[in-house]
């Protein structure tokens, strides 16, 4: 899995099969809202499970009852690579 940033048009073409996805301030980025707060809790720590598994790490932001997920690769110079788009692929098949 390359580290290498992404072109425009790579990440346009990535965000085709990413519903829900933006990408902004080279990252890539989504919001989920939950019953309540355990919830988000709970699907944070299944995002921070996997993100260790694949040594590629979202950050994480909890509101109340929405978690937001935001992805970039410090090793590209803090821009979006395949390790951002392949792990937000893995975040929505895990939250939708
Ligand atoms: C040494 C270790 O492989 C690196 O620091 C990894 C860990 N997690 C990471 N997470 C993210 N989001 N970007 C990185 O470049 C990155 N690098």
């Amino acid at each position: 899995m390359s580290d290498q940033p992404l072109t425009g048009a790579e990440i346009e073409l990535a965000l085709s099969d990413l519903p829900g996805w933006t990408h902004e301030h080279d990252r890539l980025q989504s919001t989920w809202t939950f019953d309540g707060h355990l919830q988000a809790l709970a699907a944070a720590t299944g995002v921070g499970l996997l993100s260790e598994r694949r040594n590629h790490h979202a950050d994480l932001t909890i509101n109340y009852n929405k978690l937001t997920v935001s992805v970039t690769t410090h090793s590209a110079g803090s821009k979006v690579s395949a390790k951002d788009t392949e792990l937000a692929q893995a975040v929505s098949a895990l939250l939708d």
